[in-house]
């Protein structure tokens, strides 16, 4: 650990700030600092000059799993980590991620832009609300940062440099546990409703399931396709209405796109589940599930659209140009999207992080139903992930096993 880090508080926030982005702020405002940190693992300053009410962030990483406390050790890399990757999807997607104003590695920290006036996505979709750019900004999003970050448009040697770059074995390490181990066998992290039990010992026992789980886990591993986020779920994309701010990229390594592509997807399908399970008007909550797929339909065919223009606008390589090349990529992506997503829909019923969506439901017999169909769309993705021929076919899937028991 580097000999300066300690883990600010509220007040060393305001003077780090002052010293260290001295014009940001009139240098006899008044400021204001809270700590806002909800996610399982960082610091959040949000510091505030009450009289013009400009405002920034501090986001700063523990050495240890804020979740779980100093009893799980953590790299204090991810704060460089996240900077870095901040910097670089704000270049290839301007405006759909905070601007970071300073980092610093020693006390591992980020400053960047305020986006309090945009909600998590996750607590947006739990009270129903609709979002009318949110497809059309995330597929820009994952187009453009995975395109570019990849060996379809970096030279070898710029794309290997960058792979060194961006190594994050510890956080990989958590994703590789939380998502594609412990669910599938009766691990110490697993935390699940007890009314679910045997549906998760049946995951459990289920050879097929865990074969090619496996599969993805070594995918995963091993395939170092592109620059991706490495945690795209709804808590980690903050809206309004009309904007769309993609936060918290310290799991970022090269890894395989469909992670980025499924974890997004599977937490549109999460929501999906979740809203079988509410005792709201049925007609209302049948019409904003439609809403959640056709928005899942949209973020695909948007990034497809994207993707696809600009490989024929910047694909170089004589190899990547031959034909039918380019569509048995994309073929192989939505495959790999569909069965991230199932693994990362089971780890939110079954292991330790789980989601507001499903945890908020109660009594809890009518959770247990939105996580019976969660665990049913997630099996099914992983398990039929080869028989996905275009984004219609994985919201039938999804449809399908979502429906009532
Ligand atoms: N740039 C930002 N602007 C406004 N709020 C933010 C910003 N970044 C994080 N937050 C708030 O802090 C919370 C935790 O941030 P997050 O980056 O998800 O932390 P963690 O890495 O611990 O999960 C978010 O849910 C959000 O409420
Ligand atoms: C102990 S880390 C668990 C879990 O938390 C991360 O999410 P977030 O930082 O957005 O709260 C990530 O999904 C990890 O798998």
């Amino acid at each position: 650990m580097p000999s300066a880090y300690h883990p600010l508080t509220e007040e060393e926030a305001v003077q780090y700030v002052r010293s260290k982005l001295p014009g940001f702020f009139p240098s006899d405002a008044q400021l204001f600092s809270r700590e806002i940190g909800d996610g399982n693992l960082n610091l959040v300053f949000r510091v505030v000059d009450a009289s013009t009410g400009r405002s920034l962030i501090l986001k700063q990483a523990l050495p240890y799993a804020r979740v779980v406390g100093e009893s799980w050790p953590l790299t204090l890399d991810r704060a460089r980590i996240e900077s870095e990757a901040l910097k670089v999807q704000g270049k290839l997607a301007p405006g759909l991620v905070p601007r970071v104003y300073h980092s610093d590695e020693d006390l591992a920290l980020t400053v960047m832009e305020d986006c309090s006036d945009h909600i998590i996505l996750r607590k947006g979709l739990i009270a129903r609300k609709r979002y009318p750019r949110l497809a059309e900004h995330m597929a820009e999003f994952l187009a453009r940062t995975l395109f570019f970050t990849s060996d379809l448009y970096l030279s070898p040697e710029e794309k290997k440099a960058r792979v060194r770059r961006f190594i994050n074995p510890e956080m990989c390490k958590i994703t590789e546990d939380l998502v594609f181990s412990h669910p599938y066998y009766d691990a110490d992290t697993n935390s699940f409703n007890p009314l679910i039990r045997e549906d998760v010992e049946a995951v459990w026992k289920d050879g097929d399931l865990r074969r090619e789980v496996a599969k993805l886990k070594e995918s995963f591993m091993t395939c170092g396709q592109a620059l991706i986020h490495g945690d795209l779920h709804t808590g980690s994309v903050m809206v309004t209405e009309q904007d769309t701010k993609v936060i918290d990229p310290e799991f970022a390594y090269y890894g395989p796109m469909g992670f980025d592509v499924g974890a997004f997807l599977a937490n549109l399908f999460l929501s999906y589940a979740s809203h079988e399970g509410q005792t709201a008007d049925s007609e209302e909550r049948a019409a904003y599930r439609q809403w959640l797929l056709r928005t899942a339909e949209d973020v695909w065919n948007g990034f497809l659209e994207r993707f696809c223009r600009l490989w024929d606008e910047h694909v170089k390589d004589e190899m990547w140009s031959a034909p039918g090349y380019r569509d048995a990529y994309i073929l192989r992506l939505l495959q790999d999207s569909a069965g991230f997503a199932g693994c990362k829909m089971m780890r939110r019923v079954i292991g330790l992080a789980p989601v507001a969506d499903l945890e908020t439901i109660e009594p809890p017999e009518v959770r247990a139903v939105a996580e019976r169909q969660a665990l049913r769309i997630g099996a099914q993705l992983v398990l039929r992930r080869g028989e996905m021929r275009c984004i219609g076919d994985i919201t039938e899937l999804v449809r399908r096993e979502g429906g009532a028991e």
